[in-house]
């Protein structure tokens, strides 16, 4: 199926992907503050995670790149946050510094009450096996394991088991039940992209990074995916921070954080395509940066 962008973010009764967790009683309503909260007082709210003051500088002298110039952002929990700006703007940047897979030169990245600038490096892998779900664009599933034993590795790494009935309701959710004994060269992009959703919300985390999720697949494929994490935010109360570049993509989230020169501009509720389009484009005229 396919939930048209704009729509989908916020008619809240949009048709479930197949399988709905519905089915299984996991309904969540959303109530989750806004991202606003976390500017007028960090450290408040109910936040999956946050981001305070945030600073990351690559490079010295001729070649210093500010990537992030004091970035302070919470990421509402039950919420599906994209992220845009211009090229270079630096949401790469803010995601692998939230997600704890770089670390920052000032200020604090909390996911939950965890302030991962005081982690030691075992503790930090601990905490993202634990708590953090990731969506890249290259899939980065591994080959010889069949999507099954992809979707449960995480949690196989971590020693713990699976909960059936869960993992039952996202492999259906995803639409891979016929297709958990295939290795990944013989599933589509799209397919393997639902594996790699799948193994994502398989252990529940607190938070899912999805770095341009649909970069890689045709924009059927990517309508699905996009449709499906929409879901899991909608009926399981999943948190999902989305980097992209696409403004439909974009649509799909209940709020677009826009970001340029390495500091949040502005942000919209609600957004539609078109909305997020012209806003992009105004980045690009002078002294129409925020609106
Ligand atoms: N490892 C690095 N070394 C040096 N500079 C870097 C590094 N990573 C990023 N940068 C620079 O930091 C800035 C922000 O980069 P980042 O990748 O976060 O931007 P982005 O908004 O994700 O860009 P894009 O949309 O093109 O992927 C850019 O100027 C980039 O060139």
């Amino acid at each position: 199926m396919e939930i048209a962008p704009g729509d989908a973010s916020r008619s809240r009764s949009s048709t479930p992907i197949s399988g709905s967790f519905s089915d299984r009683g996991v309904h969540v309503t959303n109530t989750a503050p806004s991202t606003a909260d976390a500017h007028s007082a960090p450290g408040a709210g109910d936040f999956a995670a946050r981001a305070h003051q945030i600073a990351k500088v690559y490079g010295h002298g001729d070649a210093k790149v500010i990537a992030l110039d004091g970035v302070t952002v919470g990421i509402p929990r039950g919420r599906f946050t994209a992220i845009m700006g211009p090229s270079g703007s630096g949401k790469s940047t803010l995601m692998h510094c939230m997600a704890g897979l770089d670390s920052v030169d000032s200020g604090q990245v909390f996911i939950g009450d965890t302030d991962l600038t005081r982690l030691r490096d075992k503790q930090l892998t601990r905490l993202r096996r634990d708590k953090i779900g990731f969506i890249f664009q290259a899939f980065n599933l591994v080959p010889t394991l069949t999507a099954l034993e992809n979707i449960t590795l995480p949690m196989d790494i971590a020693g713990r088991k699976p909960d059936k009935q869960w993992l039952d309701a996202v492999i259906d959710t995803v639409g891979l039940r016929q297709r958990l004994k295939h290795r990944p060269s013989e599933l589509s992009g799209g397919q393997q992209q639902r594996v790699a959703c799948a193994r994502a919300l398989a252990s529940r985390p607190e938070i899912i990074f999805a770095d341009e999720p649909t970069g890689n697949l045709d924009s059927r494929s990517g309508a699905e995916i996009l449709g499906f994490l929409r879901e899991s935010v909608r009926q399981m109360g999943q948190t999902i921070v989305m980097v992209t570049h696409d403004p439909s993509a974009a649509a799909y989230s209940d709020e677009v954080l826009f970001l340029t020169d390495g500091q949040i501009v502005d942000r919209m509720q609600g957004p539609t395509a078109e909305r997020v389009l012209e806003r992009m484009k105004g980045f690009d005229r002078p002294g129409v940066a925020a609106s």
